[in-house]
C-alpha cells in the first residue's frame, strides 16, 4: 500500500498555501516535491508550502525551540526557500488552531527570519509581529511591462523592491519576473511591488514575487509598502512618536499595517483552511524522480 501524507490547503488575502504537517521532519520535500504540489494543474496548486515541523526537529529552528514550539519551514511555489511570509505564518498559526496545538491569544512562531509573535484574535482576524524593516540606501530602478520605474528598497527579512505607479495595469501582464537595475542590488532576486494611492494612508498593490510569479497578495510585500508609502509621505514613527497605519489592498483582500515608534511592524489579516486530505506518497516519489 502506498504512503498517505496528510495536507492541508489554506489562503491568506488568497495567498495560497499547500500546508504539509510534519511535526518530526520526517517528510522529504525536495524542490521538485514542492513544485509539483504547487503546480495548479497536475498537483494541488498553491503559492508555497507551509511545512510544518517541530522546532526540535529541524536543523534550521533547533536554536529557537526554546522560545518556539514550531517552525514554519515556509518554499516559494518552484521550490526555492525564502525566509519570511507574512501571509504563510498567519496561514501556518490559523493551521495550529485548526489542528488543536493553538489557542486564541499569543503564539510565537519560529521562521528562518527569526521567531514571530502571532496574535489569534476572537473576531477570527490574526496580526503578526513583523519585525522592523531595513531600508538600504541606494537608487533602483525596476522594469516591467516596457516601463520603467525607480523603486524604494525595503528589507522584512526578505528583499522588496516597492514603485508608485499610475496604475497598477502599468505593469503589464508580469509574467516574467521585473528586471531590476543595479544587478548588484538583489543578488539572491527580488519581490516587487507596484503600488498606487488609494486615500489618505491607503494604498493598493500588486506584487510579483520571487519564486511564485504573480500572486494575489504578498504579507511581507505590504509591510514593505506601507513602509516605502509612509516615507515617501513624510511620516516617519520614530520621529514623531506616533504609529502609523496604512490600509493596504491586495488583489486578494485587504491587510492592515501599523509601524510603530520603535520600529517594529504589525500586520493584521485574515487566514482560512479550506480543505484537507492525503497526498499519494507514490505519485510524490515518481515526480521527484
Ligand atoms: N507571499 C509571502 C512572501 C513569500 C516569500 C517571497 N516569495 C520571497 O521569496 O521572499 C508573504 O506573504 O510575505
Amino acid at each position: 500500500m502506498s504512503t498517505r501524507i496528510p495536507f492541508l490547503k489554506g489562503h491568506g488575502t488568497e495567498n495560497d498555501f499547500v500546508i504539509v504537517p510534519d511535526p518530526e521532519n520526517a517528510v522529504d520535500l525536495p524542490p521538485a516535491a514542492v513544485a509539483a504540489l504547487c503546480d495548479r494543474r497536475a498537483g494541488i496548486g498553491g503559492d508555497g508550502v507551509l511545512h510544518v515541523v517541530r522546532s526540535a526537529a529541524h536543523p534550521e529552528a533547533r536554536e529557537m525551540a526554546a522560545g518556539a514550539e514550531w517552525f514554519m519551514d515556509y518554499r516559494n511555489s518552484d521550490g526555492s526557500i525564502a525566509e519570511m511570509c507574512g501571509n504563510g505564518v498567519r496561514v501556518f498559526a490559523r493551521y495550529l488552531q485548526y489542528a488543536g496545538h493553538a489557542a486564541e491569544g499569543d503564539l510565537a512562531i519560529a521562521t528562518r527570519g527569526g521567531v514571530k509573535t502571532v496574535h489569534l484574535a476572537k473576531d477570527g482576524d490574526i496580526t503578526v509581529g513583523m519585525g522592523r524593516a531595513r531600508l538600504p540606501e541606494g537608487e533602483v530602478t525596476v522594469s516591467a511591462g516596457g516601463r520603467s520605474w525607480p523603486a524604494r528598497n525595503v528589507n522584512m527579512g526578505n528583499p522588496h523592491a516597492v514603485a508608485f505607479v499610475d496604475d497598477l495595469a502599468d505593469a503589464g501582464d508580469l509574467l516574467s519576473p521585473p528586471a531590476f537595475s543595479p544587478a548588484s542590488a538583489y543578488p539572491d532576486g527580488v519581490n516587487v511591488e507596484f503600488v498606487v494611492d488609494r486615500g489618505p494612508r491607503h494604498v493598493a498593490l500588486r506584487v510579483h514575487e520571487r519564486g511564485s510569479g504573480e500572486t494575489r497578495s504578498c504579507g511581507t510585500g505590504a509591510c514593505a509598502v506601507a513602509v516605502a508609502a509612509a516615507r515617501r509621505d513624510g511620516v516617519d514613527p520614530a520621529v514623531t512618536g506616533t504609529p502609523v497605519t496604512y490600509t493596504v489592498d491586495v488583489p486578494g483582500g485587504t491587510l492592515v499595517i501599523t509601524e510603530r515608534p520603535d520600529g517594529e511592524i504589525e500586520m493584521t489579516g485574515p487566514a482560512v483552511i479550506v480543505a484537507e486530505g492525503e497526498i499519494d506518497g507514490e505519485w510524490l516519489k515518481t515526480v521527484v524522480g
